[in-house]
């Protein structure tokens, strides 16, 4: 029996850092609705007591909160009852020298809960189990070493018995694992590279199978020269998602190292690559790789969404993704076919289309354009107006599925750029980048006159199409909730809480936060009532240029400039801002048994 799953299907609850196993981040509460959003209200708030940037989103679990922060990555665990009041906080001991080899600031994208234990992936690798009610360390487990550049960013995933954890560091010029850990003991069951002889990536030559044919032996080593691949990159920080039925976990793996695409020839596989693993023994089903021989840092590691849909009259259990490169993915999840790839953002220019043909020598590779070929224009050549820009038309912020409206919310990026890479030599635990970017609106490329760098869109996966589209004046780099009530909320880079309509898109409320929003949405009940909560704390990538006191445009990876004007919105901080509807308005929405008291003060 899994005790996880029957917990993640209560609405009241938030139980796992995706929302559910499928990472649809749906919810079927429904008090907080079209018509009375408008009404919603900050309840109470919380000082992280951190400034950097703050991702990911606490879990609910019964009465408590758990919370956590950027470097130095503090657990919080909080009382609902008594408006966050804490029970017990955990503050790990970490090297603050690691906080210089993380690539996009220090941020983590949260915990996981399982077994009693709450889960963290400290940046330095550390995983630690926490008793779920004391706080007090169960066990603990290196995943990594920071003085070779290996991070970890992304939330640990619990499915069934198993934690799985990634690593971070692709720009350090470190191979890309996932690792299970047994929930009782943290003693390691198997690790999966990204790239290596099979025996490390966990393929079988005659059974993995790529658009449904086996891979053969040496897939990935053969596609690599001499033993490049050892510093590959490939990493894993993302999402995961798990299908109990087919036992298969679902994730992407990140750019091959180094950027510049001349100093690695060959296909690079398996970076920016789809996997599907068996969950109890790491063995890969299929793998399909998006961006061949990447020349523009266009990670794969955005989450993949398991949501079943009809395509062409066939009911089919999908998995969707929204790839750095700029094209939505529809797979069967079952075999690892490839359905749909469409642009989800207007701007994309690198490649003409996704090769559907398969009778094609190309079937299921981007027809890639020359003009916007770092490798054919090569190197200390500058690439100029590439679109997207290297964090993609979306990043790790996720997405949501809403069964409802059978559409997809997603956070997006309309950002382009200028890329030149140069040549590096490999150095452990030093930076292995090999690019100079230059990153700026889409408008300047597309030459339309919009200064946007985001829009919020609804995609439907099923054909590979825009619904509508909102316009962001910065990239969206927030994650996504949607509702039964029939809205989608969201943060924004000024600070802003958001709800629009699923169906049109139109903004029905937002609220400006203390800090800018790089955290994921949630919702959850307590008692009787309906909350929202959020996570504010500017930074990661988007936000680097404030998070770490750089000012020159092209610092930061390339994303300072773009991002300049956010110094006139808002300011670092990590703060979370939980919201409810007035007593008056829920009780009119819903009445309830229990008293609404979330939003009284103490001395009420
Ligand atoms: O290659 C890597 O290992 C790696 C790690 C991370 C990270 O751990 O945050 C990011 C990236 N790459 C990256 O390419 C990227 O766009 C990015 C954005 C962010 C963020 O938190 O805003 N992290 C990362």
């Amino acid at each position: 029996e899994d005790a996880l799953l029957t917990l993640q299907k209560d609405p009241k609850q938030w139980a796992l850092p995706t929302g559910d196993y499928a990472n649809l981040r749906y919810s079927t509460l429904k008090e907080i609705n079209t018509t009375n959003v408008h009404k919603l209200v900050p309840a109470w708030s919380f000082s992280t007591g951190t400034l950097r940037g703050h991702e990911g989103a606490p879990l609910v679990l019964g009465d408590v909160m758990y919370l956590h922060t950027s470097f130095p990555n503090i657990v919080y665990a909080l009382d609902l009852n008594d408006n966050g009041k804490i029970i017990w906080k955990y503050e790990p001991k970490q090297d603050p020298a690691v906080i210089g080899v993380m690539c996009c600031d220090t941020v983590n994208r949260g915990l996981a809960y399982g077994d009693g234990k709450i889960f963290l992936a400290q940046a330095d690798t550390t995983l630690v189990a926490l008793d779920a009610k004391t706080g007090k360390l169960v066990w603990s487990v290196k995943n990594g070493d920071p003085s070779k550049g290996q991070t970890s960013t992304a939330a640990p995933h619990v499915f069934k018995d198993k934690v799985l954890v990634g690593i971070a560091g692709g720009e350090f010029g470190v191979r890309g694992h996932i690792t299970a850990y047994d929930v009782k003991d943290g003693h390691q069951l198997w690790r999966g590279y990204s790239m290596g002889p099979d025996s490390d990536t966990l393929i079988d030559p005659d059974k993995t199978t790529y658009l449904g044919k086996p891979v053969g032996p040496d897939s990935s080593t053969k596609t690599w020269e001499g033993d490049q691949w050892q510093i590959g990159g490939g990493t894993t920080w993302g999402w995961y998602s798990y299908d109990p039925e087919l036992n298969l976990v679902y994730y992407g793996s990140g750019n091959p190292s180094t950027w510049n695409p001349k100093q690695r020839p060959g296909d690079n596989r398996w970076s920016m690559t789809l996997w599907a693993r068996d969950l109890d023994t790491g063995k890969a089903k299929w793998v399909y790789q998006t961006t061949p021989h990447d020349e523009w840092d266009y990670d794969a590691i955005n989450e993949i969404v398991l949501a079943d849909q009809t395509i062409g009259g066939v009911k089919r259990k999908t998995a969707v993704h929204f790839d750095r490169n700029g094209f939505g993915y529809t797979l069967d999840r079952v075999t690892g076919e490839l359905l749909v790839a469409e642009k989800f953002d207007p701007a994309v220019n690198w490649a003409t289309k996704v090769d559907m043909d398969k009778s094609s020598p190309t079937y299921g590779r981007p027809l890639v354009v020359a003009k916007y070929s770092t490798e054919q224009n090569g190197e200390d050549v500058n690439t100029q107006g590439v679109c997207p820009a290297a964090l993609g038309s979306k990043d790790e912020q996720p997405v949501s599925f809403n069964p409802e409206t059978e559409l997809f919310y997603v956070p997006t990026n309309h950002v382009c750029m200028d890329y030149e890479p140069f040549r590096v030599s490999y150095t452990a635990g030093q930076p292995y980048v090999g690019a100079t970017l230059e990153m700026f609106p889409a408008g300047k490329v597309l030459g339309d006159g919009t200064t946007n760098t985001g829009n919020f869109i609804a995609w439907d996966a099923r054909t590979g199409k825009i619904v509508w589209s909102d316009p962001e004046q910065f990239s969206v780099w927030s994650g996504t909730v949607s509702t039964a009530g029939g809205i989608a909320f969201y943060g924004t880079l000024e600070g802003y809480l958001k709800a629009v309509d699923l169906k049109t898109g139109k903004e029905l409320y937002k609220f400006k936060t203390p800090s800018g929003i790089i955290g994921n949405v949630i919702t959850y009940e307590h008692k009787g009532h309906q909350n929202v909560a959020v996570l504010s704390g500017v930074g990661g990538w988007a936000g680097i240029g404030l998070a770490a006191g750089l000012a020159k445009s092209n610092e930061g990876l390339g994303a300072v400039g773009n991002y300049k004007g956010l110094a006139d919105y808002t300011a670092l901080g990590g703060v979370l801002t939980v919201f409810a509807l007035p007593s008056e308005s829920a009780s009119a929405a819903a009445p309830s048994s229990s008293a609404p008291a979330v939003w009284k003060s103490p001395a009420n």
